[in-house]
């Protein structure tokens, strides 16, 4: 191989996480020239609707593939948070990357808190599972649709749209903008999305020489995580119409999953929590998603909450 090129979408963030695994790579094979190939994908030309009005999340990573496809890269890197349920044939997702921080943070710069945001504050968010969470805690906030990549929402923030903004901690981290965090919410007051602050590898199915290379940037941990959720949101049906959420964490042999579904307006809520040998994430992933839907997560899944 001459060089391994990774497709990246042009976000700051987005190429942050491509240098990131560029450097992972040369670091574990000395000599390997890695290229960055720049694509810009769906999800990044629309800017102005709410992404849950539209083709949801396969919009960031559909180009992507067609340049895998195509054979002008061998390597995507994705927020596993952004890459839907089923992979389309010809694709392999074998490398979930050591995990950063899974939370959500909140940017206020005005409050020190949540609970310390003034009555009626404007918060900007695009995000159905954030506004759902954030309004059962505080109903008298106000939700402003905030899109765009991060360091966007910020300026929208700094100009005065809103009175804060919840961002994935993940993301402000690896940007260098921890310092804009004023608190990273506990998972148990803001359970973060599947596979939150996770990166996933994907190559073309069979690409062996790719799969080599990539091979010992894979986490076991990780991946044990990445499919507990997944599973759960699989059987539960995407989460881009209704808020879901659900979190994964590794006790020595125990998987303890923690799992969410609610409605837009915070009204109703369905969480439960789930413990299960590590060894079988995926069963574990579908147990607590029937935990849920024998509560009544169908209706709300169905939109009648
Ligand atoms: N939806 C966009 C997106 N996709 C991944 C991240 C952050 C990094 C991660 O979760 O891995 C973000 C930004 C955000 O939600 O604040």
């Amino acid at each position: 191989m001459t060089a391994l090129r990774i497709a990246t979408r042009k976000s700051p963030l987005a190429l942050w996480q491509a240098h990131h695994v560029a450097d992972l790579l040369m670091r574990q094979h000395p000599g390997l020239r890695v290229e960055l190939v720049e694509m810009l994908t769906e999800g990044d030309r629309i800017l102005d609707r709410a992404l849950s009005a539209e083709g949801g999340k396969g919009l960031f990573i559909k180009e992507l593939e067609q340049g895998l496809i195509e054979g002008r890269a061998d390597l995507a890197v994705h927020s596993m948070k952004d890459v839907p349920a089923e992979l389309p044939p010809g694709f392999a997702l074998p490398v979930f990357c050591a995990a950063a921080d899974p939370r959500d943070a909140l940017v206020a710069p005005q409050a020190g808190s949540l609970d310390a945001l003034p009555l009626g504050a404007r918060v900007g968010t695009a995000s159905l599972r954030r506004g759902c969470q954030l309004l059962a805690r505080r109903p008298d906030l106000v939700l402003v649709l905030t899109r765009g990549n991060v360091q966007t929402r910020l300026a929208k923030l700094d100009r005065g749209d809103c009175d804060a903004l919840l961002l994935a901690a993940a993301g402000l981290d690896r940007l260098g903008l921890t310092d804009r965090i004023t608190a990273r919410l506990d998972t148990g007051v803001m359970l973060p999305a599947v596979t939150q602050g996770v990166l996933g590898l994907e190559c073309r199915a069979g690409d062996a020489a790719t799969l080599a290379l990539i091979a010992p940037l894979h986490e076991p941990a990780t991946a044990l995580r990445v499919q507990a959720e997944r599973a759960f949101a699989g059987r539960l049906g995407g989460g881009c119409h209704t808020p879901l959420a659900a979190h994964a964490v590794l006790d020595g042999d125990r998987l303890h999953l923690s799992g969410l579904v609610g409605t837009p307006d915070g009204r109703r809520i369905l969480r439960e929590s789930l413990s299960g040998p590590a060894d079988q994430p995926q069963a574990l992933g579908l147990a607590l998603a029937q935990v849920l839907l024998e509560r009544g997560a169908g209706e709300i899944l169905a939109g009648h909450g």
